[in-house]
């Protein structure tokens, strides 16, 4: 089982998530992480595809919200393309096809609407993906992290819970 890993970031945040799902994943299937900069189209080849990215605006990033994020950082940030585009730009697949969505948000205030994760699942669907599990926030302290503590353990197990169940059922499919 192979499965593909296309990520957003600003300050390396989503990045590290990104990294720690891609821990969780490879004790049981081939896994390849691509910035979403370097991301081509949508490989056919790979059984499980993921997208992450930041919350930005309540929802995923735009051109104007990822020049807003390079202000706050000396390191680059690439404003062209964010997950949004890559995804605009994705071509429908046939039913069948497994992906999963994440995101991370700033952890307070709680009450603080909008969800990257969601707005990708939603995509995901709208092209045809089933998700093999709901879109996932993980949370960071403030705008440019760090990442709460526990957040990458969390997701090193959310990630390897979903490659037993993918596994599972991909046995009784075949
Ligand atoms: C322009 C901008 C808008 C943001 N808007 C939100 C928001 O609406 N809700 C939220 O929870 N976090 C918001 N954030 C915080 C980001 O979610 C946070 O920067 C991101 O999770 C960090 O991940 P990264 O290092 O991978 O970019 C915003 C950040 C920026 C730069």
């Amino acid at each position: 089982m192979r499965a593909r890993i296309v990520y957003e970031s600003m300050f390396g945040n989503t990045a590290a998530i990104a990294e720690a799902i891609a821990q969780g994943l490879r004790e049981h299937v081939e896994v390849e992480v691509v910035n979403v900069v370097a991301a081509a189209e949508v490989c056919a080849t790979v059984n499980l595809l993921v997208v992450g990215g930041p919350t930005h605006a309540f929802g995923l990033s735009r051109p104007q919200t990822r020049r807003d994020a390079a202000k706050l950082t000396n390191a680059p940030v690439a404003t062209a393309i964010g997950v949004r585009e890559w995804l605009a730009a994705a071509l429908p697949v046939s039913p069948g096809h497994r992906a999963l969505a994440f995101g991370t948000k700033v952890a307070k205030p709680p009450w603080l609407a909008g969800s990257a994760a969601r707005g990708i699942g939603k995509r995901l669907c709208r092209l045809g993906y089933s998700l093999a599990d709901q879109p996932v926030d993980f949370l960071v302290a403030d705008t440019t992290g760090p990442l709460i503590p526990g957040e990458l353990d969390r997701a090193r197990v959310w990630a390897t819970r979903i490659a037993h169940t993918e596994l599972d059922r991909r046995m009784h499919h075949t």
